[in-house]
C-alpha cells in the first residue's frame, strides 16, 4: 500500500478531552495534535488508562456524558468534525470512519441473528435492498474467512471469539469506510488466532486501501503492521514517528521502556525491564513532563517544564525536555 504523505485524511488539532467526575475533572485527552495520511497503518499505543480509546471515541464524535471533548479541532478530509448535524455524522460514522470497538464481541447482539445485526447496521446509518446488503455481508465474510451462510444465520453465541471477532472486523466494513479504528482487536484472543486475525487485517488493508488506526498496548503487533506509530501517555503523545523510528531510535524515555518492557518469545525474558511506578491520576497530574516520577534520566527541570511535541528528524517528534531547544541550551 503506498501511503500519501501529502494527503491528511485526519486531523487532530490541540485535542482536549475530559471527564466531569462529581465536581472533579479528569483529563483523559490532553491538547492532543495528530495527522492521520491516507493509506497508512497508524499504531497508537500506550499503557491501560493512556487515553487511547477516548481519543477513538473523539474522532468519532462519540464522547459520551460525562466526558466531553473541552477543546480542539478533528478535520476529516478537511470537514470539521465537531461541527457535523445528527444527520452528517449518522452518515460519517461507518461510511468515512468506521470503528471496531474494544471487546466488541461481547457487545454483540445475544438475541438477533448475525444477518440482522448487518440489517440494523446498515439501516442505521444508510439505505439500500436487503438482498444487496446480505450479498454484500456475504462477501465481506468470506473475505475474513467465515463461512457466510453458517456465520449470518448464527446468534453471537454460536461463534467462537476468534470468529465473533473476524465478523464484527466484516460488519466494520460494510459501508465501505475510509478509515477503521481498532481497538485492541486481538487482545483476549490466543496467539494463533491473534496472528490469524492480523493478517486478515493486513490483506484489508493490501486490497481495500483503507487507512487504519491500530490502537492497543502491545508494541510488538504495532511493529508487525504499522507504517507509523505514535505514543500515549497519560492523556499526551510523547513521541510519533515511523515504526523504523520509534523500534530503532526511541527518543523518549517512555517509548523506550515500552518497547524494552515488552516480551518476545525469541529474546531471552531476563533482557525485559519493566517501567517502575505506574502511570499518574489523571485527575492531578505531576507537574512538568507527566513522565517524570518514573523516568530514570528525569532532571530538575523536568519537575516543572512541560515539554512540547518537537520534530527532531523528519516526521520524527518528541516531548522531552531533552529536545526542547530552550532546555537543551541551558
Ligand atoms: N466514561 C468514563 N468515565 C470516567 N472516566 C473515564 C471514562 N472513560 C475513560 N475514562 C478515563 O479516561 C482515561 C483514559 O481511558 P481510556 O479508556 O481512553 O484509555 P486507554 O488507553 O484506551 O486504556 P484501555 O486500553 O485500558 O481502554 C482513564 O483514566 C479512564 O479511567
Amino acid at each position: 500500500m503506498i501511503v500519501n504523505k501529502t494527503e491528511k485524511i485526519l486531523q487532530i488539532k490541540e485535542v482536549s478531552v475530559d471527564f466531569d467526575l462529581s465536581g472533579k475533572t479528569l483529563r483523559a485527552v490532553d491538547n492532543v495534535s495528530l495527522d492521520i495520511y491516507s493509506g497508512e497503518i497508524f499504531g497508537l499505543v500506550g499503557e491501560s488508562g493512556s487515553g487511547k480509546s477516548t481519543l477513538a471515541t473523539a474522532i468519532l464524535n462519540l464522547v459520551s456524558s460525562p466526558g466531553q471533548i473541552t477543546h480542539g479541532e478533528i478535520l476529516y478530509n478537511g470537514k470539521d468534525v465537531l461541527s457535523l448535524s445528527d444527520e452528517e455524522l449518522r452518515k460519517y460514522r461507518w461510511k468515512d470512519v468506521a470503528m471496531v470497538f474494544q471487546a466488541a464481541q461481547n457487545a454483540m447482539n445475544p438475541v438477533i441473528r448475525i444477518r440482522d445485526q448487518v440489517l440494523d447496521t446498515y439501516y442505521a446509518h444508510s439505505k439500500g435492498a436487503e438482498k444487496q446488503i446480505l450479498d454484500k455481508a456475504a462477501e465481506l465474510m468470506e473475505y475474513v474467512r467465515l463461512d457466510p451462510d453458517r456465520v449470518l444465520n448464527s446468534y453471537a453465541h454460536e461463534l467462537s471469539g476468534g470468529m465473533k471477532q473476524r465478523a464484527i472486523i466484516a460488519l466494520s466494513l460494510i459501508l465501505d469506510p475510509k478509515v477503521l479504528i481498532l481497538d485492541e482487536p486481538t487482545t483476549a484472543l490466543d496467539v494463533i488466532t491473534q496472528a490469524y486475525i492480523i493478517e486478515i487485517l493486513q490483506k484489508i488493508h493490501k486490497d481495500l486501501g483503507i487507512t487504519m488506526i491500530f490502537l492497543t498496548h502491545d508494541v510488538s503487533i504495532v511493529a508487525k503492521v504499522a507504517d507509523r506509530v505514535g505514543v500515549m501517555y497519560a492523556g499526551q503523545i510523547v513521541e510519533v514517528g515511523s515504526v523504523r523510528d520509534i523500534f530503532y531510535n526511541p527518543l523518549h524515555p517512555y517509548t523506550y521502556g515500552l518497547i524494552h518492557a515488552a516480551p518476545s518469545l525469541i529474546d531471552d525474558i531476563s533482557n525485559r525491564r519493566a517501567i517502575p511506578g505506574s502511570p499518574p491520576d489523571l485527575i492531578n497530574p505531576p507537574p512538568g513532563c507527566r513522565f517524570n516520577p518514573r523516568c530514570d534520566q528525569c532532571i530538575g527541570i523536568c519537575r516543572e517544564a512541560h515539554p512540547s511535541l518537537v520534530e527532531v528528524s523528519e516526521g520524527h517528534m518528541v516531548a522531552c525536555l531533552k529536545y526542547n531547544e530552550k532546555v537543551v541550551n541551558l
